[in-house]
């Protein structure tokens, strides 16, 4: 194989710039492959006909690269010395140099198949393709897959299988796997799983340099070789180029790897290595203790079929863009490679070797300066326009060839073989160790359920020990108990013996006796007692059932009370009600008797003017009349026929103090008060005032005191009833004393609030009480009489009465007679008789007055008793009659009926003195 690869050189001093040492490694070779012209290269550029640059010197070692090729070589192909000088000539010479015509099948036997098939040896080998885009790398490697144009992949993968096939040695077995990927801008992928990318590059002492996660097919055939190229060719990154058409624009690896499995040639006994395993294997199965079993050698050889991008120069190729970005990247990598192949090739002390640098040369770590056996196959074109990259791929490939590969076998035994072997042992042996640690194990727990039998087996034998022994000591305490009883019952009858109560006792007949009787007695005592307590509680059960049928009666009376109650009240309330109606009938009895004292008093001013005139027309025979029998004849109507009119006749003593002190109207007139000759009556005027309301709201008296007249009011002395109508003190509002003398109300009839008596202001026996009773009122009652000097009434003042007839009667001055009839009385008598008129007329109004507010009052006191008694509670009302202390509903309405009789007869005796007084005088009157 050497022989294929000794190319003499010789190396003159003209073209030692570009001539290399000529020296090549064993296992790093180094050849180059001049491609023939493409057509377009043929073709020439512009006025420039192709030019050849390259040519290959005898041998197959040289190449000679010149500018002008004819003058520099001659007809041999040799480099003429002359021509040298005169052009740019370079002559290389490497391991093989393949000119234009040299057919692949050449390049691959003489430059690739001894690398190819070391790998059947355990060799890594390499054959890297590198070159100027479109010098034919790709057609090197890869060519056609069938036919003359088969590149190194196809025949590599033939030859292999061939090899296999026509292995001498029958026991060895290949294991052929394949891998294919590509390093396309520095990044790895799996062109037979593109899913693949991105793959990261390791290292380790068995596999050497090898791609993580790099899928590997195992192939048993060329065939299927060929479809995995093929189906990763059809995924490799490719583009046009200027330069190229199909240009390859990554670098790729085709790797196939072979395991060949042999045996050794001799065992221990020097038999044989296939016959050895084969007895060895035997033996080992049929556990001859002497066989040692057999090793099998493995051996790993790896191929990396490396087609690289091809360098460029981007000015050349035109590339832009994406193709730009690829040309820089393949020339970074190559750049990359190339450093590494310096750093390999330098002379001085070896360096680092930049294999990181790039994905390529990382990938290439062993083929470039390693384990390895390598061919570079440095592809150039053999145009003069490809004549500075050739120069450039000719340095390139000789710096290379002065790399230094150390190559050895990767011959190694099966480590998982023996691994399964001394796994096997090792399960064995453990077997063994764990069936006699159980042999061991099974001993030791005989040997302890024995101790523990042992054990228990004491322990039993305490246990009945202790029990035994407590045994012992419960026999034996109650031995004692037993004793200590004995002795107690010694003692017990030693202390009966000694003469106290006791069992002994009992047996004496008397004392059983005595014991019996005791016995019946306390017997009978409790029988005694429980007899008692039953009559007690049969006493208490009869008491407590009477005093509940007493409740019951109680009860019972209490509901017939209240219905009767409830049925009295109401027939009260029916009494009250024709009570009610009975007032209502009194009402208007009253009011004709009003009209009847109207009729009255039209009678007496009748009368009174029959007396002027008598008086007018007999002067003389008036002049001689008594005044009192004219009074007399006048006082009957006065009221003398009723007990107060009598009263008053007695006690009447002047016109200035005596009479009845009150007023029932007012009088108005100044000549009327002056007697008509401006003199001063001789009585001061009444005012009888009453509270508004009450006695001035019917209309019968004056209005409030101060009302203001047409002229100047004289102040009037104020009557003043007690709360039981009983008229008490004129209380004189100037400095003129009227009040009665004599008309005295203690004041504890008026706080009294009971029953009182009227006692009219008279001196005598006319002081004695008068039988009419009042219902007690803690109200008092003020009648005024208002004398206008202005002759005007009082607003209100009885106003739209009959009384103001009556004033108007009074209120006529005293004029002469128009018939100018001389007045037979003299002056003073027709006063006096005047007063006598006037005082009398004044006295019945007050007599009627007084009825008046007599009657207001008890029907006052009537309404409220009534209103309170049917609106107060029955528990007000008193339960039971005749309560002390208390007045019973039922008495109530006695009582009123009894005020309303004595009012009623009230009434009829003030109607009868009124009516025989008006009786008496219309007598007169008519009778004048
Ligand atoms: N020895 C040869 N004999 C005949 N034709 C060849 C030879 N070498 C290369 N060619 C032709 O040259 C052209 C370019 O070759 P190839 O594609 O292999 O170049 P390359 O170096 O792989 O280019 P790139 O780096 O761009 O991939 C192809 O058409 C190929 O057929």
């Amino acid at each position: 194989m050497d022989s294929n690869y000794s190319v003499d050189t010789h190396d003159d001093g003209l073209y030692q710039q570009a001539s290399g040492a000529g020296s090549t490694s064993e296992n790093f070779k180094v050849v180059v492959r001049i491609r023939p012209p493409l057509p377009r290269e043929l073709r020439g550029t512009g006025l420039r006909a192709y030019q050849c640059t390259t040519a290959v010197e005898p041998g197959d070692r040289n190449v000679i690269l010149s500018e002008n090729l004819l003058a520099v070589v001659n007809q041999q192909g040799s480099m003429v010395a002359d021509g040298g000088a005169l052009y740019n000539t370079y002559r290389f010479t490497f391991d093989c140099v393949y000119d234009q015509q040299c057919p692949q099948e050449l390049v691959y036997r003489q430059s690739a198949q001894q690398v190819v098939l070391s790998i059947l040896q355990g060799y890594n080998a390499a054959i890297i393709a590198y070159g100027q885009t479109g010098t034919g790398k790709t057609y090197t490697m890869e060519g056609a897959m069938e036919g003359p144009d088969r590149g190194i992949i196809p025949r590599t993968v033939e030859d292999i299988f061939t090899y296999i096939v026509n292995d001498p040695e029958p026991s060895s077995k290949y294991l052929v796997r394949s891998s294919y990927l590509q390093i396309y801008n520095e990044v790895v992928s799996d062109l037979l799983k593109p899913e693949r990318s991105s793959l990261s590059i390791r290292e380790d002492r068995r596999r050497g340099v090898f791609v993580e996660g790099l899928s590997e097919w195992v192939v048993r055939s060329p065939a299927e070789v060929y479809q995995l190229m093929q189906r990763g060719q059809a995924l490799r990154a490719t583009g046009a180029t200027k330069l190229n058409e199909v240009s390859s624009r990554s670098h790729a690896v085709c790797v196939i790897i072979v395991e060949k499995c042999t045996t050794p040639a001799a065992t221990e006994d020097g038999a044989p290595g296939g016959a050895s395993w084969a007895r060895s294997s035997s033996s080992t199965n049929g556990g001859g203790d002497n066989a040692v079993p057999a090793i099998q050698s493995i051996k790993v050889g790896k191929l990396n079929l490396v087609d690289l991008a091809g360098s460029e120069r981007v000015h050349v190729t035109g590339a832009v863009g994406r193709r730009l970005e690829e040309s820089k990247k393949i020339n970074a990598s190559l750049s990359a490679l190339g450093n590494v192949i310096a750093a390999l090739t330098d002379r001085r002390e070896r360096s680092h070797i930049p294999y990181r640098d790039s994905k390529l040369t990382r990938l290439l770590e062993d083929s470039l300066g390693g384990n390895c056996r390598t061919t570079m196959i440095a592809t150039i074109a053999p145009s003069l326009e490809a004549f500075q990259e050739s120069l450039s791929t000719l340095k390139f490939a000789n710096r290379a060839k002065n790399i230094q590969n150390e190559a050895h076998v990767n011959e190694d035994v099966d480590q998982r073989t023996l691994l399964r072997k001394y796994e096997r042992e090792l399960r064995r042996l453990r077997d063994e160790l764990a069936r006699r640690s159980r042999n061991v194990v099974d001993k030791r727990a005989l040997l302890v359920a024995e101790e523990q039998a042992k054990r228990a087996e004491a322990d039993k034998l305490a246990a009945l020990t202790a029990l035994q022994e407590r045994s012992r000591e419960f026999l034996r305490e109650k031995e004692e108990k037993r004793a200590l009883e004995l002795k107690i019952q010694a003692m017990q009858s030693q202390l009966l013996s000694g003469g106290s109560s006791g069992a002994a006792l009992q047996e004496v007949p008397a004392v059983r006796a005595m014991l019996q009787r005791e016995a019946n007695k306390v017997k009978e005592h409790y029988e005694a007692r429980i007899r008692a307590l039953e009559a007690e509680r049969q006493d208490a059960e009869g008491s407590a059932s009477a005093e509940v049928d007493r409740y019951k009666q109680l009860l019972l009376k209490q509901r017939d009370i209240m219905i009767a109650l409830t049925a009295r009240l109401n027939e009260r309330d029916e009494r009250i009600n024709s009570l009610q109606e009975e007032l209502d009938a009194y009402d208007r009895y009253q009011r004709q008797l009003e009209d009847q004292l109207d009729a009255k008093t039209t009678e007496l001013i009748s009368l009174r003017k029959a007396a002027v005139e008598h008086a007018a027309a007999s002067p003389v025979g008036l002049r001689g009349v008594d005044p009192s029998a004219l009074q007399n004849a006048l006082g009957d109507w006065a009221g003398h026929g009723g007990a107060p009119g009598n009263q008053q006749q007695g006690d009447r003593q002047g016109p200035a103090a005596g009479g009845v002190h009150l007023a029932r109207a007012s009088y108005s007139g100044e000549a009327d008060l002056a007697g008509g000759g401006g003199g001063q009556l001789p009585f001061s005027p009444y005012r009888c005032s009453a509270p508004p309301g009450s006695l001035a709201t019917n209309g019968a008296l004056a209005a409030g005191p101060g009302r203001p007249g047409a002229g100047q009011h004289q102040s009037l002395p104020q009557l003043v009833y007690s709360a039981d109508g009983t008229a008490v003190e004129l209380q004189g509002t100037d400095s003129q004393d009227v009040t009665p003398r004599g008309s005295t109300v203690s004041a504890a009839s008026v706080a009294s609030g009971g029953f009182s008596t009227w006692r009219p202001h008279m001196p005598g026996p006319a002081s004695s009480p008068s039988p009419l009773p009042f219902p007690s009122n803690s109200q008092q009652h003020t009648v005024h009489a208002t004398v206008s000097q202005s002759g005007a009434l009082p607003p209100g003042g009885g106003t739209g009465t009959s009384h103001g007839q009556t004033e108007q009667t009074l209120g006529t001055p005293g004029p002469p007679a128009s018939n100018g009839a001389e007045v037979a009385a003299s002056p003073g008598e027709v006063a006096e008789l005047r007063a006598a008129a006037l005082t009398a007329a004044k006295e019945r109004s007050a007599l009627q007055q007084i009825l008046d507010s007599k009657v207001r009052v008890m029907l006052a006191d009537i309404i409220h008793e009534v209103s309170g008694t049917s609106s107060a509670p029955s528990s007000s009302r008193g339960v039971v009659d005749g309560e002390p202390g208390t007045l019973g509903a039922s008495a109530r309405p006695q009582a009123l009926i009894e005020r309303l009789s004595a009012l009623e007869a009230l009434v009829h005796r003030v109607s009868e003195a009124i009516g025989s007084s008006g009786g008496g005088g219309g007598s007169r009157g008519s009778g004048t």
